[in-house]
This record gives structure tokens, sequence and C-alpha cells, in this order.
């Protein structure tokens, strides 16, 4: 096994299965992908609606898979493109080290700090009970936020770094909400690429 992979920080939070590993990419593999999936992907800003209100999302999106089923949340319905070569390295790396066949992936692009993604938990039907998402951080570091949905005083912080990879499973999207918040800082664009099962 790669040894920069086995830096593994498992969060010690109730009713939850969530594992943080900094250095799933090397500076450079992340840098590079970063790079290619800045320049490649077919970003495209869907609208959302909230409370009867709508507004573009805060943040540029893609979907991708290994098969054409189309993926609904937040009222929007998005259809798959291929799987890029990039993308199926990174897949079949999950694969490798963490056993799990991922069929589609989600990539968010955070322009700057007013892009955000809101309090949600990925518990849609179409990724079955207690889902494992894989999610890889590539640029701006950006904080990600923990809730538990019933027991309000559990909470945390954790910082996404460049290349790292955070892994969510079990009871995770049950029992949690999450969220990238905003920021006032002056800061730089980040992509996130979530792999999810898509039944
Ligand atoms: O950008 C992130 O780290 C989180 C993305 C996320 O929660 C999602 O796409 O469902
Ligand atoms: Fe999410």
């Amino acid at each position: 096994m790669n040894p920069l992979f086995t830096q593994k920080i498992e969060l010690q939070l109730p009713d939850s299965d969530i594992i943080y590993y900094p250095n799933f990419l090397s500076a450079a593999e992340a840098h590079h992908y970063f790079k290619v999936f800045k320049e490649t992907t077919p970003w495209q800003q869907d609208d959302i609606t909230i409370f009867g209100k709508t507004h573009p999302q805060p943040r540029l999106t893609a979907l991708f898979g290994e098969n054409s089923k189309p993926y609904s949340y937040s009222n929007i319905t998005m259809h798959p493109h291929e799987f890029t070569t990039e993308l199926l390295e990174l897949r079949n790396k999950l694969q490798r080290e963490i056993g799990i066949h991922f069929t589609s992936c989600l990539l968010n692009l955070y322009r700057d700090g007013k892009d955000s993604n809101g309090w949600h938990a990925d518990d849609e039907k179409a990724l079955g009970k207690n889902p494992a998402i894989a999610s890889i951080s590539l640029g701006q570091e950006r904080y990600f936020h923990l809730k538990h949905k019933l027991k309000k005083d559990l909470k945390q912080k954790l910082l996404l770094e460049h290349g790292s990879l955070l892994l969510m499973k079990g009871e995770t999207q049950h029992c949690w909400y999450h969220q990238i918040p905003k920021t006032a800082r002056p800061i730089q664009e980040r992509i996130n690429i979530t792999f999810r099962v898509i039944k």
C-alpha cells in the first residue's frame, strides 16, 4: 500500500463512520488533477429552489457515471457524462485502496469564498441505505462542518486539504448534516469530487 495513504484519522463522532486521509494524493498528483478537472470539466450552474425561492446554485457542478442513470437532489436532476481517464484513475485507486466500487461522481467547483454548499445529508433514495461517499479535495482548503440531526450540541469542523480524502459511511448520512460554509477571506478555487454508488 502507498505509505502516504496510511495516515488515517478516524473522527470520534457518535452515530457516524467518518475517516479522513490527509495524503490520499501527493501534492504533485493533486496539482495535476486540479488543473485537468478545472480545464476539461463541462461545468454547469443549475437553479435550486429553497423555501419556494429559485436562485442559481452557489457553485458549479458536473456529474459523471459508468451508467446513464440520472441523479436528483435539491429539485435538480443531473444527467451523467461518461467517466474521463482521470476520473477512472481516481475511481480505480479508491477501489484498490478502500475496496469500494463507485459508479458515479459529482464534481463541485467553488470559485471563491462566496461559493458554498448548504447544510444537507446525502440521503437520496438512489444512494441506498448507509451509503459510502468518498470525497476528494483539490486546490484551496475549505472548512467542512458537521452537525448531528437530533443532538443539537454535537458538531465538528474539519479542514479539507489539497489531495485529501474524506470517507463517510455507515449511519453518517442518516444522523448528520454537512456543509461547506461561505468565507469572507479572499481565497482561491477549490474542486471537490464526491464518488458515490448510484443504484
Ligand atoms: O465540497 C465538499 O467537500 C462537499 C460536497 C458535498 O457535500 C456534496 O457534493 O454532496
Ligand atoms: Fe454532501
